[in-house]
Formats: structure tokens, C-alpha cells, sequence
């Protein structure tokens, strides 16, 4: 990673700010990023103070890299999965009853957004473009210089600690998403996220799957290249060439005929039978 030296200062006091940190990092690294600037354009913005948007297709390995940045800062990550029916109370938290002393007391339970500010941690929002669109402004003043926010269930103002930071996933075009806001996608610095392709999508392959025949996932390396050329031809969706759906489909390989797997990880998947003809039949000229 070729990181400039004032960038790494950056990244040193981050992990040093963390290194007491009760929360420990579940992530290990593992990203492995399609081109030299991906992952550390990404350092860089967060170590900045931006807010980083990923952009790209399911499963091309968004949270995985939300995972190693928190892994490289040292600094834990709170997550949201936004949904149409995400509200506030996800977001900041809510108001719940609790026994203390024989007396019910009223006490807030903080959500991830509060969270995350207060004790500087990451925050991740993943599919972003998911919520609706009058849920989000809420964050508009956690996002841009003023990094606080009102809890309009406390009464208060939260204010966001050093190193607080956010990276939000959207997957563009993706049933069910709306257009991101123009002043919500004004707030984020944003980095594409494709799928990795050739001897990239191979070490992710022999890192993510259980399948260890080199052969074998050399030819699903030439499947994902000549679907990824259907995704463009637009003859298939965009989410048969899902990394996620290929190391499941290699995981399966390890244990039954490829061609079946590849039917049961990424063909059947789609709605269309036209796709998923178009899908078994370039398998079929790799594996029998
Ligand atoms: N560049 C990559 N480096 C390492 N692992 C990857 C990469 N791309 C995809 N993967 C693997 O593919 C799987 C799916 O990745 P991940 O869940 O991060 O995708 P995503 O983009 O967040 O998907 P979604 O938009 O559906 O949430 C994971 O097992 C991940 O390890």
C-alpha cells in the first residue's frame, strides 16, 4: 500500500487512540483491491476526516473493505442495514423502561449512530440508498463539519469525538434503492467498488473458498470474465457475477459437479429463464 508519510502519522494516531479500547476489532484485513488506489484513496479520505461512500454491485466486496478499514485504524465499527422502513429510532435509538430499585426509569439505548459518535468509533451504513429518502436527512449535520446531531428523544445535542468516521455502501440501480440525495451525496467522497477480475478474483477465490483445486478455480476466474462480459452486454443481471455468489458456488464445487453448483449459486438464482440459460450455457464451455 503506498500511503504518503503524513497520511500514515494519520493512521498510527488513530491506532494508538484505540489501542485501550474495551470494544475489540472482530474484522481481519482481507480486502483485496482491484486496482492501487481503491484501498488507499479509502485510507486516505477516512484519515482526513471524509466521509466515504463505496459504490459498486452486491457482493463486490464493500463490507469486506468497511471490515479492513476498521482492522487498519484499530477502530471499531458500529453497522446499519438500511431498509425502507428504517426510522430514527434505528438510527439514533430509542426509549425503553427499565426496573431500577423497585422504580420504572424511563432510559435511552443509544443506536448506532449515537454510538459511533460519541465514542469516535466508525460507523457503517450499508445500502445507504435503501432508506427513504426523508429518513436520512437526520444526518445531514452528523455528516458535514458540524458533526453533532439532536436526539429528539433525549433532548440533547451529541456531538461527534476525534476520529469519528463514516462509510456508507450503495449499490446503484439495485432493485428497490432510490437515487441518493444530491446534498446527502454531496457530503461523501466516493469510491468505486467493482467486481475484481483475473489473478485478483483468483487469491480472493483461494482466500474466501473452501475449494483448493487450482484448476478448477482458474476456470471459474474465465466463468466470472465471460459473465461480467453478459453483465455488459446486458444480456444478464448485474448480480449473477456476484463474488459472493462465486465463492458459494466453489464452496459447493468442492462437494458436487461443477455445472450443478454453478445452477445452484448463481443460475437459479435469477428470475428470468432466458438469464439463466445464458448463464449455464457459458459454464458449460469451461466445465462438463
Ligand atoms: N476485493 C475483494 N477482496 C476480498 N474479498 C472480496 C472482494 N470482493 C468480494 N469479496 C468477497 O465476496 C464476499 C461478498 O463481499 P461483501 O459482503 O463485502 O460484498 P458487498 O459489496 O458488501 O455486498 P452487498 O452490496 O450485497 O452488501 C465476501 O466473502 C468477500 O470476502
Amino acid at each position: 500500500m503506498n500511503i504518503p508519510k503524513e497520511i500514515q502519522n494519520l493512521i498510527d494516531e488513530r491506532r494508538l487512540a484505540f489501542s485501550n479500547s474495551d470494544e475489540k476489532i472482530n474484522f481481519n484485513g482481507g480486502f483485496i483491491s482491484a486496482n492501487d488506489y481503491i484501498f488507499t484513496d479509502a485510507v486516505i479520505a477516512l484519515s482526513l476526516g471524509k466521509n466515504v461512500l463505496l459504490k459498486g454491485p452486491t457482493g463486490s466486496g464493500k463490507t469486506k473493505l468497511a471490515e479492513t478499514l476498521s482492522n487498519i485504524f484499530n477502530q471499531p465499527m458500529h453497522s446499519i442495514n438500511c431498509s425502507v422502513d428504517m426510522d430514527a429510532e434505528a438510527l439514533l435509538g430509542f426509549k425503553t423502561i427499565e426496573q431500577k430499585n423497585g422504580q420504572n426509569l424511563i432510559e435511552f439505548v443509544p443506536g448506532p449512530v449515537i454510538k459511533a459518535m460519541k465514542t469516535g468509533h466508525l460507523l457503517y451504513i450499508d445500502e445507504i440508498n435503501m432508506a427513504k429518502p426523508e429518513t436520512l436527512p437526520i444526518l445531514n449535520s452528523v455528516l458535514d463539519y458540524r458533526r453533532m446531531v439532536f436526539n429528539p428523544f433525549t433532548g440533547s445535542v451529541v456531538r461527534a469525538q476525534t476520529h469519528f468516521g463514516v462509510i456508507a455502501a450503495i449499490n446503484e440501480g439495485y432493485i428497490g434503492t432510490v437515487p441518493l440525495n444530491e446534498a446527502l451525496k454531496n457530503r461523501f467522497v466516493v469510491i468505486e467498488v467493482p467486481y475484481v477480475q483475473g489473478d485478483i478474483l483468483k487469491e480472493v477465490l483461494s482466500n474466501e473458498s473452501i475449494l483448493k483445486d487450482k484448476g478448477m478455480i482458474e476456470k471459474f476466474v474465465i466463468l466470472s470474465d465471460d459473465l461480467i462480459t453478459q453483465v455488459r452486454n446486458g444480456q444478464i443481471p448485474e448480480e449473477a457475477a456476484s463474488i459472493r455468489a462465486l465463492i458459494d458456488t466453489c464452496d459447493l464445487a468442492s462437494f458436487m459437479p461443477p455445472l450443478r453448483a454453478i445452477q445452484r449459486g448463481i443460475a437459479d438464482k435469477l428470475e428470468d429463464e432466458r438469464e439463466k440459460a445464458a448463464v449455464m450455457n457459458i459454464a458449460q464451455t469451461l466445465f462438463v
